[in-house]
């Protein structure tokens, strides 16, 4: 089995997701918390500058997404089949796309207003691309499920009740986090910083 280090911030953010696969997975992982203060040091030495990323026996990789589906492919998680595939990856490109345009560091105000703009038609989407079923994807979990619920749980940070008219979004992430390695996952992690 590879020795595999996440680097990230003190914080869920964009390093939950591989988190929760490594948990799901059953894989040891040394989850490194950053603090913001050390961060411009070790800057430069990370591949775009950029958080997280994961050694992989020494070697580092970046960019979420693409360790993710590394991730996910191992535990089962991408789709049953090519379609499937594409519609996992659409769901999480879409979230992705909404998550790098929220506005993270503005007003409550400036967050409320995108979210009322963008926020809706995201929101539907997903909502449409769920209806009835108990999973985005098939009759089973995808790591699109498991990115739906690490990308909520910060917008619900930064914005509480976004999601409120969407109870089955809402419900979505609850089956998430009743998967028993998750939900062990959530009890052992360290508390929210963000
Ligand atoms: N597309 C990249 C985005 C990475 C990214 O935006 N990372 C932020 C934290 S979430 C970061 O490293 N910020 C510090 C910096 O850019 O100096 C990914 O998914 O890994």
């Amino acid at each position: 089995m590879p020795s595999y280090k996440l680097i990230y911030f003190n914080l869920e953010g964009r390093g939950e997701i591989l988190r929760y696969l490594f948990s799901y997975s059953n894989i040891e992982f040394e989850d490194r918390r950053l603090e913001f203060a050390d961060w411009p040091a070790l800057k430069p030495s990370i591949p775009y500058g950029q958080l997280p990323v994961v050694e992989i026996d020494g070697v580092i990789f970046n960019q979420s997404l693409a360790i993710g589906r590394y991730l996910a492919k191992k535990a089962g998680l991408i789709g049953k089949n090519d379609l499937d595939e594409i519609r996992v990856d659409a769901i999480i490109d879409t979230i992705d796309d909404f998550f790098s345009k929220f506005p993270w560091m503005d007003t409550d105000k400036a967050k409320k207003e995108f979210m009322d703009k963008s926020g809706i038609q995201l929101l539907a989407y997903l909502e449409k691309t769920l209806g009835n079923n108990s999973w985005f994807v098939g009759d089973s979990v995808t790591w699109a499920d498991f990115y739906w619920d690490t990308c909520a749980d910060c917008f619900e940070n930064y914005l509480p009740g976004f999601a409120k008219d969407y109870p089955k979004l809402l419900a979505l992430q609850e089956r998430v986090k009743a998967i028993p390695a998750i939900a062990s996952w959530i009890k052992k992690r360290p508390k929210k910083t963000q």
